[in-house]
């Protein structure tokens, strides 16, 4: 049994500064929206937003430590940028501190900034909501709301086109989780019709 909604939300607003609170605030309400756009379960796309990012302001040391603790997550995230663990890690949380159980949810929360190859829709939701909440502010976001009025997977595809760029552009390698959500996100486009 989950606990409640403003609990949960309480407990994860305690573990960051007001800035990414209010950017967790954005991603859960832009979450909803999307959902109900799209015709994912708003609650479920609610309850992963809140949690995305309840571990991105621990120390990443104990991110990795608590990524280790469930060999069921994908290890190899440890392998490429810190900026991947807190993902993994908050399933942990949101499984033994919150009792989160619904594989969706836990899902979304696992692949919000990597995405995965076959992404559901409700992955799609939290990872876009995450991109493009009212606080975000990047070259593409403007481009990015805009193909998100009618298109999850384009709008995603250019999420993921930001990111790579800018890892290319810092020299950084790339987990190749997103490289494959993003010719899955292609595959999907095309064989809808383009
Ligand atoms: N495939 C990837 N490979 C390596 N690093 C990645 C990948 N995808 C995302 N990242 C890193 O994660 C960052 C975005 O993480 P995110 O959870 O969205 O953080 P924030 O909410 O602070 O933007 C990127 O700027 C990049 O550094």
């Amino acid at each position: 049994m989950n606990r409640s909604r403003e609990a949960i939300m309480e407990a994860v607003q305690a573990q960051m500064p007001d800035k990414r609170w209010r950017h967790t605030l954005g991603v859960m309400e832009t979450s909803v929206i999307l959902a109900r756009r799209f015709g994912a379960d708003p609650v479920k796309a609610e309850l992963a937003a809140i949690l995305h990012d309840v571990c991105k302001y621990w120390p990443v040391d104990k991110q990795a430590e608590t990524v280790r603790s469930d060999p069921e997550l994908p290890q190899d995230m440890l392998e490429y940028e810190k900026e991947l663990w807190h993902a993994p890690a908050a399933v942990v949380v949101a499984r033994e501190q919150f009792g989160v159980n619904d594989r969706e949810v836990l899902d979304a929360i696992l692949y919000h900034t990597s995405g995965r190859e076959k992404m559901t829709l409700l992955d799609k939701i939290v990872c876009l909501a995450d991109y493009i909440e009212p606080g975000r502010d990047f070259p593409a976001v403007h481009k990015i709301r805009e193909i998100a009025e009618h298109n999850v997977e384009k709008a995603l595809v250019a999420g993921f086109d930001s990111t790579i760029s800018f890892l290319l552009e810092q020299g950084k390698r790339i987990y190749p989780l997103t490289v494959s959500a993003r010719n899955g996100l292609l595959m999907e486009i095309k064989q809808a019709g383009g």
